[in-house]
């Protein structure tokens, strides 16, 4: 099948790397020609496990081909899939242009009938909408069908989740849709859930709210544990097992970040005001996150009472393991919030180099902690347990290692010298 995939960023360069190794001609489109004459170069963007190899795999045999001429693809592609960026805006209200964009080049240059599968998030309503403003942008109602089917990826794991979903979701509004769907996603194998358009985009937003509410319950649980020394990793296991709680996303730490759940919940919230309801479980959610780093400072300088002048190694930089995605992580909060209190930063990353003045990264794990007073564990890499404890010691000045992800055994750097920091973890 021909397909245009809209967007270059995580969703669309997977969309666009999974259809075409599904056998489909895809054609990937995105307005950021640096973007797109890297992709063309065989470069890819963006770190995500598997993708690179893929892309190059379906370019060479000319399944999947990149292009800044959306409207061209647009005409040329019968599947028109939109994964263009919904970020929040300053206010919390979805920034909906670039898709209103997208909406804009659909209607100029519609020939031929098209089914457009919107896969970036939107609020409830804004499928319905996508109809209303292409009728009124002149566009004949039998040349399109809008089908609502929102992305569950996650970054760092982004192909595989694309290979191996736990479902598809999909919202149409006429039946004989979703065979066409089922066609695309023939070599997938997961359950179908359909729905009307509104119905998926709610989906969506509830399961980024239910794993984000799983997060702040375990934080919010995490400090009470704390308070009586109680290891929330035991209670995190212990609720766990009960089938009707599960074990995943009760992982205790500094909270949540990344381009997905800060701006859903955002979004969420927005949604249900226009309704006039008030969103009041969602609001905690969101409260307990953002307070999580307050938690982890007072933590530090309850150890530290002056932190001015201190130099401080963080571990860390991506919103989560796998990805060098920073948008809204955590780290990058703590750092801010940390340098307000005049230290100065030291970094490692095993993918990410941040560009400012006033943060050194270094690509030694073990350089990096040089002569520092204080190491902080921002994301949960997996390397960082794999190191010397010793070694890393010996290279500081202080003993202090906070531990913002509880991914450290205590017993094992107190050994090495360290005087361990964690919350609900001691
Ligand atoms: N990142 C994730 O893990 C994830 C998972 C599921 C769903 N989503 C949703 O998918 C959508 C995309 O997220 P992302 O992280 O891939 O975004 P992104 O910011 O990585 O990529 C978006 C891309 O769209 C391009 N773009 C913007 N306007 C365009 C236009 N008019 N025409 C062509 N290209 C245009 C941008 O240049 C950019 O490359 C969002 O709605 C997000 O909420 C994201
Ligand atoms: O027990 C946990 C699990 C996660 N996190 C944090 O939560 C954030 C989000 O993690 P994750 O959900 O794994 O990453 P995303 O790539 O943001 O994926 C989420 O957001 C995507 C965009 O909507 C959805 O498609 C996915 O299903 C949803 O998991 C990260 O900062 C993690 O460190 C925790 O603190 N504790």
């Amino acid at each position: 099948m021909n397909i245009c995939v809209i967007g270059a960023g995580y969703v669309g360069l997977t969309t666009a790397a999974v259809l075409s190794d599904l056998g489909h001609h895809v054609t990937c489109v995105d307005i950021n020609h640096n973007r797109i004459d890297m992709l063309k170069n065989g470069v890819v963007p963006i770190f995500e496990p598997g993708l690179k190899e893929m892309i190059i795999k379906n370019t060479s045999n000319n399944h999947l081909t990149f292009s800044t001429d959306v409207k061209v693809s647009i005409a040329e592609n019968p599947f028109i899939f939109i994964t263009v960026g919904t970020p929040s805006s300053g206010d919390g209200i979805p920034n909906l242009s670039f898709v209103h964009s997208v909406i804009d080049d659909i209607a100029t240059s519609i020939t031929s009938y098209k089914i457009i599968i919107v896969k970036s998030t939107v609020p409830p309503g804004t499928n319905e909408e996508i109809v209303n403003m292409l009728i009124e942008k002149g566009v004949d109602p039998t040349l399109f069908d809008i089908v609502s089917n929102p992305e569950f990826l996650r970054e760092g794991s982004a192909v595989k989740d694309m290979l191996e979903p736990d479902k598809i979701v999909i919202g149409v509004k006429k039946p004989e849709l979703i065979q066409l769907i089922q066609k695309i996603y023939k070599e997938i194998n997961a359950p179908y859930i359909v729905t009307n358009l509104t119905g998926a985009e709610m989906i969506k937003y509830a399961a980024n709210a239910f794993l984000a509410t799983k997060i702040s319950f375990i934080n919010e649980i995490a400090r009470v544990c704390d308070a009586y020394n109680v290891n929330v990793k035991d209670v995190a296991f212990g609720i766990g097992l009960d089938p009707r709680i599960g074990p995943l996303f009760l992982q205790a730490g500094m909270g949540y970040g990344g381009s997905c759940f800060p701006k859903d919940l955002q979004g969420l919230t927005y949604a249900a005001k226009k309704k006039n309801l008030n969103p009041e479980l969602i609001s905690s959610v969101q409260k307990v996150n953002e307070t999580q780093i307050d938690v982890y400072v007072n933590k530090l300088k309850t150890a530290v009472p002056s932190l001015e002048g201190k130099k401080i190694t963080v571990w860390g930089l991506s919103f989560k393991p796998g990805t060098d995605d920073i948008r809204h992580s955590a780290s990058i909060r703590l750092i801010e919030r940390l340098l307000e209190e005049g230290v100065s930063i030291n970094t490692y990353d095993p993918v990410v180099q941040l560009k400012k003045p006033e943060i050194k990264c270094y690509q030694n794990i073990y350089e990096s902690v040089k002569q520092s007073y204080i190491l902080i564990i921002a994301t949960e890499w997996a390397e960082f347990n794999q190191v010397n404890w010793k070694k890393v010691k010996n290279e500081m000045e202080g003993n202090i290692l906070l531990d913002g992800r509880n991914i450290i055994d205590p017993k094992t750097v107190q050994q090495a010298g360290f005087h361990y920091l964690g919350v609900g973890q001691h």
